[in-house]
């Protein structure tokens, strides 16, 4: 691994060992992009996936929100996106403006397109060097996250062709095509594997597994095709941390929408940290997952329209809710940031978790 700079705020990394920090750790999901105007600025010269391609556009999109709110965010997530694992499995991604595929697979036939072996240092090398560059630039001030598509959201993008309503294509193969369903789970779950063990070794301190649509399926489905896969990740990822003498960073999982299987993940999952959404309350959360796990979470995007006053009595109704019981809490959103948000109101976002989240000094 490369000489890193050391680490000056280790709050996101003490939360997601399950401490009670001093304040609440905040950062937003999506934060680099999309309502960022110097973000904007950038990709009028520039198409997004040759930004993710060019480690010097990325490292730079990374750290502008760092820079933005700097003493107020604790985390920075590599810019990046979930497609570009179908994308190194040998499948064409397009982005205009939303995901599109143009030759998705349209039955397990179709399969056979992919690659038999991924080597993630030759597809996905380019999304290394953007990490390794990225912790060199932050200098120490925030912690670097490292993330991948878990293998059921993948696989619905590689299905579906792009964003879908119904789901139909893809549950009709889980539902038609069980066994060929699983079997190509396991091959999207392989490269995740490999991909995450590499941005550890690139220099990622935490990484996070987005299953964005964890919550389309049953609570039986989610058991049968998306948490045998998640499962395996966080298993063998550590496994091969340590037989790599890697360090053994915190992992994180956003399993979006799957709220009735919280209990059962955070006994059985294996990460560090289960993400929410706002659709469930925080003190619920806190009550069904003990102190086995730190969450985080988890306001709803949408009140970044609203104004100051509606952040703020969110902002600190959350913080109550979070606080009634012991672990580990990241603040965050319940999903990622939408364009049009004004940056001032993120700011403001920001200050709230700092004021509402401090931990009273004992007398
Ligand atoms: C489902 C999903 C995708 N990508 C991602 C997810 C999981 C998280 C979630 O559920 O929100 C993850 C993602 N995508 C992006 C990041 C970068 C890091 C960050 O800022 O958090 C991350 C972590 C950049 C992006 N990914 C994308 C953009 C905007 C593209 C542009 O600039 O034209 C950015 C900044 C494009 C993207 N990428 C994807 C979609 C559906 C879209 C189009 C809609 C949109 O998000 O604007 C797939």
């Amino acid at each position: 691994m490369a000489d890193f700079p050391p680490l000056k705020n280790d709050l996101l990394l003490r939360a997601a060992r399950g401490e009670d920090t001093e304040r609440a750790p905040v950062w937003i999901m999506r934060q680099a992009g999309r309502y960022l105007p110097e973000f904007r600025k950038v990709r009028e010269d520039h198409g997004f996936f040759e930004i993710c391609q060019t480690p010097e556009l990325a490292t730079e999109i990374t750290a502008q929100p760092i820079r933005r709110y700097s003493g107020l965010i604790d985390a920075s997530i590599i810019f990046s996106d979930i497609l570009v694992v179908p994308q190194a499995m040998g499948m064409e991604v397009l982005m205009n403006p939303g995901p599109q595929f143009p030759d998705p697979l349209n039955t397990p036939e179709d399969v056979q397109k992919l690659k038999t072996v991924v080597d993630v240092n030759k597809e996905l090398g380019y999304v290394f060097e953007a990490l390794t560059m990225t912790r060199k630039e932050l200098k120490g001030e925030v912690p670097l996250i490292g993330f991948c598509g878990a293998p059921w959201t993948l696989f619905s993008y590689m299905i579906e062709g792009g964003g879908t309503k119904t789901f139909q294509k893809c549950k009709t193969w889980i539902f038609k095509y069980p066994e060929e369903s699983k079997e190509l789970l396991g091959r999207i779950a392989e490269v995740c594997v490999d991909f995450l063990v590499g941005q550890v070794k690139a220099g990622a301190q935490l990484l996070q597994v987005f299953d964005s649509w964890a919550g389309e399926l049953s609570s039986h489905d989610f058991q049968e095709f998306s948490f045998p896969t998640l499962h395996y990740i966080s298993q063998h990822v550590r496994e091969r941390l340590k037989a790599n003498n890697l360090p053994i960073v915190p992992m994180t999982l956003f399993a979006k929408g799957a709220n009735t299987s919280l209990s059962f993940l955070a006994q059985n999952s294996g990460y560090d940290v289960l993400g929410l959404d706002w659709c469930i309350d925080p003190a619920e959360a806190r009550r069904i997952v003990g102190d086995k796990v730190a969450l985080q979470g988890n306001m709803d995007p949408m009140l970044l329209y609203a104004g100051k006053p509606a952040i703020e009595s969110a902002v600190k109704r959350m913080c109550e809710g979070f606080h009634t019981g012991k672990g580990g809490w990241i603040a965050n959103l319940g999903h990622g940031i939408t364009p049009g948000v004004d940056p001032d109101d993120v700011r403001w976002f920001f200050e709230c978790v700092h004021k509402y989240s401090a931990k009273k000094q004992a007398l």
